[in-house]
């Protein structure tokens, strides 16, 4: 059966179009709030959903997020409570779901438990920031068991011995970090961005989708024509320290048929 992720990419390339990933912290403000946003997100046109496990220690990610996942927590969400909220609106959402987080409450819930769970509560792919492929050793099989997607994060340090690896092991789509340092805003795309992604676009055979930085409509598209789709993060999630409730669902869903206009042909 091919995946939810793989049938996306395929009728946006039909389309000639790009992939709009938006991203989240699941439980910011709280679990209610991301259940009702999921399939508002989905109908405003972001192709794929990247909902993050909230997280302690969250070292690649900018204060913007940081402060979503302390707001998470803050509500004791749980790896267990995000897939049962996800598995409870799942119907609703017609677009693909990606968890994003940190290793450690992967592994302590058990890698293959997690595979099955997630698969179960229609999780599509898993994308682990610090978990490297030479360290994927355990979740690879169980992830491929159960038909849940593994996504790697290639830098613009990524040799190609690495980019090759990851054109191996990885399934979904391959995430292209734009710049070295952390998640958040930008003024500007780098100037070498269009090269990096043209060398990394002909090695591998997954699609390829930048991220990190992309804040504006006009960054969206600028870096869109590079690659095969681009995310969202910090941008959406600032909106949830200015608005709440009906006025932050308007706030997000604006942003993302904003973004989604800027990227499609
Ligand atoms: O926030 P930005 O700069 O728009 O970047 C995307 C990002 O938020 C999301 O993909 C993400 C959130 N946390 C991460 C940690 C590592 C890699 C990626 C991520």
């Amino acid at each position: 059966m091919k995946s939810r992720i793989h049938n996306r990419f395929t009728q946006l390339h039909k389309q000639g179009g790009k992939a709009l990933v938006t991203f989240i912290t699941a439980g910011d403000p709280d679990l209610a709030t991301t259940a009702a946003l999921l399939p508002r997100m989905a109908e405003a046109g972001a192709d794929i959903i990247e909902l993050g496990i909230p997280f302690s220690d969250p070292m690649a990610d900018g204060p913007t997020i940081q402060r979503a996942s302390e707001r998470a927590l803050a509500q004791g969400v749980t790896l267990e409570a995000v897939l049962a909220m996800v598995s409870q609106v799942r119907e609703q959402v017609s677009a693909p779901i990606v968890l994003m987080g940190y290793s450690n409450p992967i592994y302590s819930y058990g890698w293959q438990r997690f595979a099955q769970d997630a698969v179960q509560a229609g999780i599509d792919g898993l994308l682990l920031v610090d978990l490297p492929p030479e360290e994927a050793g355990e979740l690879l099989p169980a992830a491929r068991a159960a038909g849940l997607e593994i996504i790697f994060l290639l830098t613009p340090t990524s040799d190609a011995t690495r980019i090759k690896q990851v054109s191996r092991c990885g399934s979904g789509f391959l995430y292209y970090v734009t710049v070295t340092g952390v998640t958040g805003a930008r003024q500007s795309v780098s100037t070498s961005l269009e090269h990096e992604l043209q060398t990394v676009r002909n090695t591998i055979r997954l699609p390829v989708v930048a991220g990190f930085g992309i804040s504006t409509p006009e960054q969206a598209a600028q870096v869109a024509a590079a690659a095969d789709g681009v995310v969202v993060g910090s941008a959406i999630v600032k909106l949830f320290e200015q608005y709440q409730g009906e006025p932050l669902q308007t706030e997000v869903t604006g942003l993302i048929r904003s973004l989604k206009r800027a990227i499609t042909p």
